[in-house]
């Protein structure tokens, strides 16, 4: 299981982007779910019947129009709701032009409230899908209103127009119909109406759930309104015997878009580790290496953050260790735990979110049953993640990320990033993503994230990269692949 039984609009967007990064493009997808819907209306349909056919101006009136090519056969009308020139999508848009050259009875209803049916025994609504937004406007409403007064069989394609397939809420004057067609997986809000329901598969490919892909990106948003506070404050906690990795791990959050970061280290490294950036918040605790002391101070320190990372280059002291393993057992936001600090993970009692990103063999460490193939590896870190309740990222040429119910794998990365800070520069980049994401998506999308800026390197000037090479392709790799 990837995502859950019932998708969400964000999840569906995902999905279908994901489809096409794997080549699966949405035209296909539609023609499918044009061609499933068809089959419904046959189902319902005598051969003599006059079928109307309502279409919107997305892409749920583009399955609509496919549909219509694959239903010749019948006495059918298609009307679509707005301007052509309006069409929302190209391939809506091209599916529209297909039909106009056809023999099939088309017309087109302007912006207006004027809508008539020609008294249809079978009403295909596919006015509006997944892509609703707020109440139902004009002339949907309208249509709406004599869709459901009609003495017909109402089939919906993918939701009633008016279901809200995010929030499962029903717009005032949605459709009711007689019988849903909803394509690839059911939507919330469903199963309440109360009328059957076909699930079409419309060859999403296997792995468009599975596999983390540019899909995922629409997980990120930076909304033009954003104010200073709304993408979270990160506390790295690290150094000690190194002093390289707490600073890889600040300013890889800094560009993950973290509207702040601090690093808490040793004061003995403070100033070399300030000299690696300007733009690094330094905040000293005693000493030259993490130890209880600093404990209760960091606490204080990290409520005032929306993450922690905690363990780059803390090192593997027996001091440092049991320090680790007393913030934990206090500690009751989200963490993520990399490097020498794992060590205490297995353990630990803690209140506290985790988010572990062990590579294979701290993963075999903490109690995780490794094996050559990632599928059979895969199971094991959903089952180790189910035993410790918290989520891992298990790095590797494929990093797999469980919370033990969803289990995803990137694939991001190559054989250039084995190179010592390349998992810092991971734990940051999850650190800031999940200062605004769920544990499991923000591990996802750090692998996918932190893969694909050294993929970037690697395109640029093949191997011989470097962990700081990483930095200023992490907001890239976040960017530009945007669906
Ligand atoms: N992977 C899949 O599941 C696939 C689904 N397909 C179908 O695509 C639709 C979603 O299409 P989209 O273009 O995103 O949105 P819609 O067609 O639902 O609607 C957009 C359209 O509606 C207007 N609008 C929005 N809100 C309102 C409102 N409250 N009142 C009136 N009008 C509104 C908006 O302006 C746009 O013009 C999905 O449901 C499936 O049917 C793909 O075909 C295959 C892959
Ligand atoms: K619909």
């Amino acid at each position: 299981m990837t995502f859950g039984s019932e998708l969400t609009g964000r999840e569906i967007a995902i999905v279908d982007a994901n489809a096409a990064a794997l080549g699966v493009t949405r035209k296909q997808l539609m023609e499918s779910a044009g061609n499933a819907a068809a089959g419904v209306i046959r189902d319902v349909a005598d051969a003599d019947d006059r079928i109307e056919i309502v279409a919107g101006r997305g892409n749920n009136g583009g399955d609509a129009l496919v549909a219509a090519r694959f239903l010749g056969a019948y006495d059918c009308r298609v009307t679509l709701l707005g301007d052509p020139d309006d069409i929302g999508t190209d391939i809506a848009r091209e599916n529209w032009d297909a039909l106009e050259r056809s023999t099939v009875e088309t017309r087109t209803i302007g912006d207006s409230t004027a809508f008539d049916l020609s008294d249809p025994d079978v009403i295909v609504d596919a006015m509006l899908g997944t892509g609703i937004s707020g109440a139902l406007r004009e002339p949907v409403a309208t249509a709406a209103g004599a869709i459901n007064e009609a003495d017909a069989t109402v089939v919906s394609l993918d939701v009633p127009s008016g279901l809200d397939a995010s929030t499962a809420a029903l717009a005032d004057g949605a459709v009711r119909p007689d019988r849903v067609v909803t394509f690839h997986k059911p939507k919330p809000g469903l199963s309440e109406l109360g009328v059957p329901v076909d699930v079409a598969d419309i060859g999403v490919p296997p792995g468009a759930e599975y596999f983390v892909e540019r899909g995922d990106l629409l997980r990120l948003s930076r909304p033009a309104d954003s104010h200073k506070g709304d993408f979270g404050e990160v506390l790295v906690i690290g150094g000690g015997p190194y002093t390289g990795a707490p600073a890889l791990a600040a300013q890889s959050a800094l560009r993950s878009g973290a509207d702040l970061v601090r690093v808490a280290v040793p004061a003995a490294i403070a100033d070399e580790v300030q000299g690696y950036s300007e733009d690094l918040i330094v905040r000293p605790f005693d000493g030259t290496q993490l130890t209880e002391p600093a404990v209760d101070p960091l606490l204080d320190l990290a409520a005032d953050h929306d993450s922690v990372v905690l363990g780059p280059g803390l090192g593997a002291g027996e001091a440092t260790l049991s320090a680790v393993e007393a913030f934990l057992a206090d500690f009751e936001g989200t963490a993520v735990v990399d490097a020498d600090a794992l060590r205490v993970v297995p353990d630990v009692e803690t209140e506290a979110t985790l988010i572990c990103t062990p590579h294979r063999g701290e993963f075999e460490r903490m109690g995780g049953q490794d094996a050559a193939d990632w599928e059979t590896r895969a199971e094991n870190v959903a089952e180790l993640a189910a035993e410790l309740g918290m989520t891992l990222l298990v790095k590797g040429p494929a990093d797999i990320i469980s919370d033990g119910k969803s289990t995803r794998v990137s694939r991001t990365g190559n054989p250039g990033m084995t190179v010592g800070g390349t998992g810092d520069v991971l734990a940051g980049v999850t650190g800031a993503l999940a200062a605004t994401l769920d544990p499991h998506p923000a591990a996802s999308l750090g692998a996918y994230v932190t893969g694909r800026a050294g993929d970037l390197v690697v395109e640029e000037r093949g191997y011989g990269l470097v962990a700081s090479d990483l930095l200023d392709r992490v907001p890239t790799a976040m960017w530009d692949e945007q669906p």
